[in-house]
């Protein structure tokens, strides 16, 4: 396998692929197939597992495609990745108020990355993992539940913060120098 110097990442979410895009697009330029792809139940890896194998079957090429997720500690790890319904339906308001009454306002932010080389081809996954807090919502930028969480050893939510700022420290960051680091590591 040789170091790609271009990526295609399979999104619809046009705020993910900026994130990325700022993360490695002083390394690889970032290209985008917008598809949503369909995600079914199941362990995470199954989630990646499958968007990935879906993506690669209709670009017939290399891929990069992410599931994100959002899990309470209170609640063993739900919403996780079903948290895009949840926001869909309650809002991040609504998600605020699923805590109410539980003992803990831990949760971790987390997205996994995963990349082929193409159709039937090894998929390679590559997480990232921020521990923070629930928070009632603070902060107009940035977009999904990003108001209501709060990384540990910071006074902001994420919607508090600049894309810099945030590009810096999430979840995606951590797992986007994971991919970096594979991707770089091949010859
Ligand atoms: O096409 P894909 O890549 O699947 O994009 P998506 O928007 O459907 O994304 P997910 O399936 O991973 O669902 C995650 C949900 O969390 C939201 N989200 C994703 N990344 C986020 C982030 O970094 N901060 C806050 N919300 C995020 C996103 O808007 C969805 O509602
Ligand atoms: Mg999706």
């Amino acid at each position: 396998m040789s170091i790609p110097r271009s990526i295609l990442f399979v999104t619809g979410n046009k705020h993910k692929l900026a994130d990325v895009t700022s993360i490695l697009g002083n390394e690889f330029e970032i290209k985008n197939h917008s598809y949503d792809l369909p995600e079914i139940q199941g362990s995470l890896q199954d989630i990646v597992t499958e968007k990935c194998r879906a993506a690669a079957e209709i670009v017939q090429g290399p891929v990069l495609t992410e599931d994100t997720w959002l899990s309470y500690d209170a609640m063993n790890g739900l919403p996780g990745p079903y948290i895009k319904w949840f926001l869909n339906s309650i809002g991040c308001d609504g998600l605020y108020h699923m805590l109410d009454g539980f003992p803990t306002k831990d949760a971790k932010a987390g997205c996994t990355f995963g990349y082929t080389e193409g159709p039937g081809k090894p998929i390679h996954m590559f997480d990232g993992i921020l521990h923070g807090e629930v928070v009632s919502p603070r902060g107009d930028k940035g977009f999904g539940w990003n108001s209501i969480f709060q990384p540990n050893g910071h006074e902001k939510t994420y919607a508090e913060m600049d894309d810099d700022e945030r590009n810096a420290c999430s979840h995606r960051f951590l797992a986007a120098m994971k991919l970096r680091d594979f991707l770089q590591s091949q010859i």
